[in-house]
């Protein structure tokens, strides 16, 4: 067998000229949607990312509001950042690019954020009324993996999940989200913690590996048919990306995302969706 490819890419591209129709009619209206970033620090990957998200905002016609602080920056340094966006009335909705550097206080940063512009759905506000099944803005990668087996048609109702990693940005509301009425699937939810990580992967029909560690889902791990998304990113000395799954997968597996080219293009398309939404329900 030779996995379908979830090609994230395509995807992405899709959403993002939908979502340039809908920038235009809030334009056409006097409303221009604008996306701050904060990045603090040099990590190579963080400063990647927040550089596709500045490009997607250009492409769909979103304003860019980027501001950048030293490794070296305080915590109050940073929150005053945070302070100025949320009284910025330019920026529709933003986001602080995680990780933040060692000793920083990441929940305390992402406290202080205005609800109305997390554009991460990563506020502890959001996060809670994801809980109680409220409207929220969603967490961009677990809505991405969604949107990428929606659109691929793998059947998430009734099918065995199992999610590895517990992260702010997937891990946590990864279950969260695929066990809401809507999607209807069951999840086990595996960590370093876990005793016996194959014999979880081996019951699943979709893995959804965000764990960090290149390579970890093997192909012997692997029920064959299943839809494998590989979330994680380890990065080398030469700037090349690892993801979490085993390239000899593919021989097992009915689907797979790349990586890269699968999930990442998703979450940023996801984060132009919530600065949409958000900015059409200022609108109202
Ligand atoms: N505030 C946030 N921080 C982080 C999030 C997040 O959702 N919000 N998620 C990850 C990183 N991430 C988003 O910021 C992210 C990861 C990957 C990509 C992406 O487009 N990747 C490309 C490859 C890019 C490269 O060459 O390195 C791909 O997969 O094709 C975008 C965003 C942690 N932090």
């Amino acid at each position: 067998m030779t996995a379908q490819i979830l090609d994230g890419k395509a995807t992405a591209a899709a959403i993002k000229s939908e979502l340039a129709t809908r920038v235009q009619a809030l334009k056409d209206r006097g409303i221009t949607p604008g996306l701050g970033t904060i990045l603090v620090g040099d990590d190579v990957g963080s400063r990647k990312y927040v550089a596709g998200k500045h490009r997607d905002c250009a492409e769909v016609g979103i304003a860019s509001i980027q501001r950048e602080l030293p490794a070296t920056a305080t915590q109050e340094e940073i929150e005053a950042v945070v302070r100025e966006l949320n009284d910025d009335p330019a920026c529709t909705g933003y986001i602080v690019q995680l990780p933040l550097p060692k000793g920083i206080d990441e929940n305390r940063v992402l406290e202080l954020m205005d609800p109305a512009k997390d554009a991460d759905g990563l506020h502890p506000m959001n996060l809670g009324k994801l809980v109680l099944n409220e409207p929220a803005p969603l967490p961009c990668t677990p809505n991405g993996v969604i949107r990428l087996l929606r659109q691929h048609g793998v059947e998430i109702n009734g099918a065995h999940v199992v999610v590895v990693g517990r992260g702010v940005t997937i891990g946590r509301s990864m279950p969260l989200l695929l066990t809401r009425r809507s999607e209807n699937a069951t999840v086990t939810q595996c960590h370093t913690g876990t005793r016996d990580l194959a014999a979880q992967l081996r019951q699943a029909d979709i893995i959804v590996a965000a764990a960090g560690v290149p390579h970890l889902v093997k192909p012997e791990d692997v029920k064959p048919g299943a839809a494998v998304l590989d979330v994680g990113v380890s990065r080398g000395a030469d700037g090349k990306i690892s993801g979490d799954v085993h390239p000899g997968v593919a021989e097992v597996a009915g689907w797979l995302s790349p990586n890269p080219g699968g999930v990442g293009p998703m979450t940023r398309a996801m984060l132009i969706h919530n600065v949409v939404e958000a900015a059409e329900k200022a609108a109202v």
